[in-house]
C-alpha cells in the first residue's frame, strides 16, 4: 500500500481499494501453511489479491486445501521445483511460518539458492532464527523478525482465519542494518493486513514475549494439570468451571508440539518468569497462612488496577493525525531506531514515507495516530540526537494526496 493510498484512508476513503493498489511486495512465499501461515495467505488473497502468494507445506493435503481455497495460486512440499524457481525467479519476500524446528532447513535452502531478498518470520521466538539467519542467510540484513501476536489454541491450516491479524499486534524487529525502504514495505505489508507494527529491540524480544506470552500458557497449562488432577471419572469438576476459568485456559488446548518447541527456544527467559510466577503464588500463600489480609487483598487490588489498565482495542481518531519529520543525513539504522523509540512510547505508526532529497540524504515522514505519549517521543528523539518537527494533519489535507 502507498503512503498516499493511507492517507486517503485515513480520511475516509475505501481502505479496501487502497490496499488494492499496490501491494509493496508482489510475490511472497509462505512456508508453513498451518494455523498462521494459511491466515497470512488467506488475509493477502482477501486484501491483496494482486500479490502472487507461493505457499509451502509438508503435509500434502493442506497444500491441495490452500490452493483449493484460492489463499495461493501455487502450493506445494518443499522439494518440488516449482519453490526452487519461485524463489530464483521473483520472490520478493519469503515468511517463513513454520515451527521453530524447520528453519534451518529453509534458510540453508535460500542460502544454496542465492536468495538476497528480503526474508521475515512468524516464529514466537527469536532465540535460534536470529543466529542461523547470520550464519546461513546470503542477505543477513534484509532479513527483519516478525511476529504476530495474534493466533489460537487451533492447529493447522483448519484453524485458518482470514481476519486472524484484524486489529492485533505484529511485532518487527529491525535493527541498525536495515535498509529503510524494506522497513516500509514490511510496515506496509503488516500494514496491509489490518494489522499494527511494534517494533522491538530483537534482543529484547524473547523476554517481553515470555512474560505476555510462553508464562500465561504454562499457567493455564498448570491450572488445566490442577483440574484435571481434581478430575473424577464424571469429569463433575469440569462441569463447574465458570466463564473465569474457561477465559484463563483456553490457550492451554494449543499443540503440546508447538509449544514445547516454544518453550524450549526461550528456555531462559521462561524459566525465569515461571520462578516469578512461582515467587508470586507463594506470596499469596503466604499471606494466607499468616492470616495477613492486608497483604493478601494488596496483591489482589495490584492485579486489579493492573488488569483494568490494559489498554483496550484503540480505534485511532482520524481526526488527529500527526506528522513527523526526521531529516537522515548519513545515518544508518535511523529508521529502526525511530520506530523502536515510538512503540516504546506507545505511539502507533500508521504510514512511513523517505522522500529521498539527494544521495545519502532524505526525510524521513510518519503518520502518527493519537495514541501514546508524543512528549515523550520527541524527548527522546532529541535525546537520541534527532532533529523533530511535529505537525498536525487535516484529514482534509490527506483527502488531496494522489
Ligand atoms: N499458534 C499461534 O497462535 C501462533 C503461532 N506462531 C508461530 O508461528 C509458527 C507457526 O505456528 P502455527 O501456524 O500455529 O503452527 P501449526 O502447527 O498450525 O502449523 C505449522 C505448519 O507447518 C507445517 N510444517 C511443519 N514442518 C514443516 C516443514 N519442515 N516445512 C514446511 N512446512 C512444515 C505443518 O504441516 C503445518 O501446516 C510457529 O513458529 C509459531 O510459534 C506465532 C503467533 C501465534
Ligand atoms: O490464542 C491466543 O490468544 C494467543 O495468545 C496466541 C498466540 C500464540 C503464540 C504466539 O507467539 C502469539 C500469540
Amino acid at each position: 500500500m502507498t503512503d498516499s493510498a493511507e492517507l486517503s484512508a485515513a480520511a475516509g476513503a475505501d481502505p479496501v481499494a487502497a490496499d488494492r493498489a499496490a501491494a509493496p511486495f508482489s510475490s511472497v512465499a509462505v512456508i508453513g501453511l498451518g494455523l498462521i501461515g494459511a491466515s497470512l495467505a488467506a488475509a493477502l488473497a482477501d486484501k491483496m489479491p494482486d500479490v502472487r502468494v507461493f505457499g509451502v507445506d509438508t503435509d500434502a493435503a493442506t497444500c491441495a486445501t490452500a490452493a483449493d481455497r484460492g489463499w495461493c495460486a501455487v502450493a506445494c512440499g518443499p522439494d518440488d521445483p516449482a519453490f526452487r524457481a519461485f524463489v530464483e525467479d521473483e520472490c520478493e519476500l519469503v515468511v517463513i511460518a513454520t515451527p521453530v524446528a524447520a528453519v534451518d532447513d529453509y534458510l540453508g535452502r535460500l542460502r544454496d539458492w542465492g536468495y538476497a531478498g528480503v526474508v521475515t518470520d512468524t516464529i514466537s521466538t527469536k532465540g535460534h532464527i536470529l543466529a542461523a539467519a547470520e550464519a546461513l542467510l546470503p542477505a543477513p540484513a534484509r532479513y527483519v523478525p516478525g511476529h504476530p501476536m495474534a493466533g489460537s489454541e487451533q492447529n493447522g491450516i483448519a484453524g485458518a482465519r482470514t481476519d486472524l491479524f484484524e486489529g492485533a499486534n505484529w511485532i518487527l524487529c529491525p535493527d541498525e542494518r536495515t535498509a529503510p525502504e524494506d522497513f516500509q514495505h514490511l510496515h506496509e505489508f503488516v500494514r496491509g493486513l489490518e494489522a499494527r507494527v511494534v517494533s522491538l529491540h530483537r534482543e529484547e524480544h524473547d523476554a517481553a514475549v515470555a512474560i505476555v506470552s510462553h508464562v500465561p500458557h504454562m499457567v493455564a497449562s498448570s491450572l488445566m494439570q490442577l483440574a484435571s488432577a481434581h478430575a473424577d471419572d464424571t469429569g463433575s469438576i469440569m462441569r463447574l468451571a465458570a466463564g473465569g476459568f474457561k477465559d484463563t485456559t483456553r490457550i492451554a488446548a494449543g499443540s503440546p508440539k508447538l509449544w514445547c518447541g516454544i518453550a524450549f527456544d526461550n528456555a531462559e527467559a521462561l524459566g525465569e518468569g515461571l520462578a516469578e510466577m512461582a515467587a508470586i503464588l507463594e506470596s499469596f500463600a503466604a499471606a494466607l497462612a499468616a492470616g495477613d489480609r492486608d497483604t493478601f487483598t494488596r496483591l489482589l487490588a495490584e492485579a486489579a488496577e493492573a488488569r483494568r489498565a490494559l489498554p483496550a482495542a484503540w480505534v485511532p481518531s482520524t481526526e488527529k493525525l500527526l506528522e513527523v519529520r526526521i531529516p537522515m543525513v548519513n545515518r544508518t539504522g535511523v529508521v529502526a531506531e525511530v520506530c523502536t523509540i515510538a512503540s516504546s512510547v506507545g505511539c502507533n505508526i500508521q504510514s512511513i514515507d523517505i522522500d529521498h532529497i539527494s544521495e545519502g540524504n532524505a526525510v524521513l515522514s510518519l503518520i502518527l495516530t493519537d495514541e501514546g505519549d508524543v512528549g515523550q517521543l520527541s524527548l527522546q528523539l532529541i535525546n537520541a540526537g534527532f532533529s523533530v518537527s511535529f505537525s498536525p494533519i487535516m484529514p482534509k489535507e490527506y483527502a488531496h494526496v494522489d
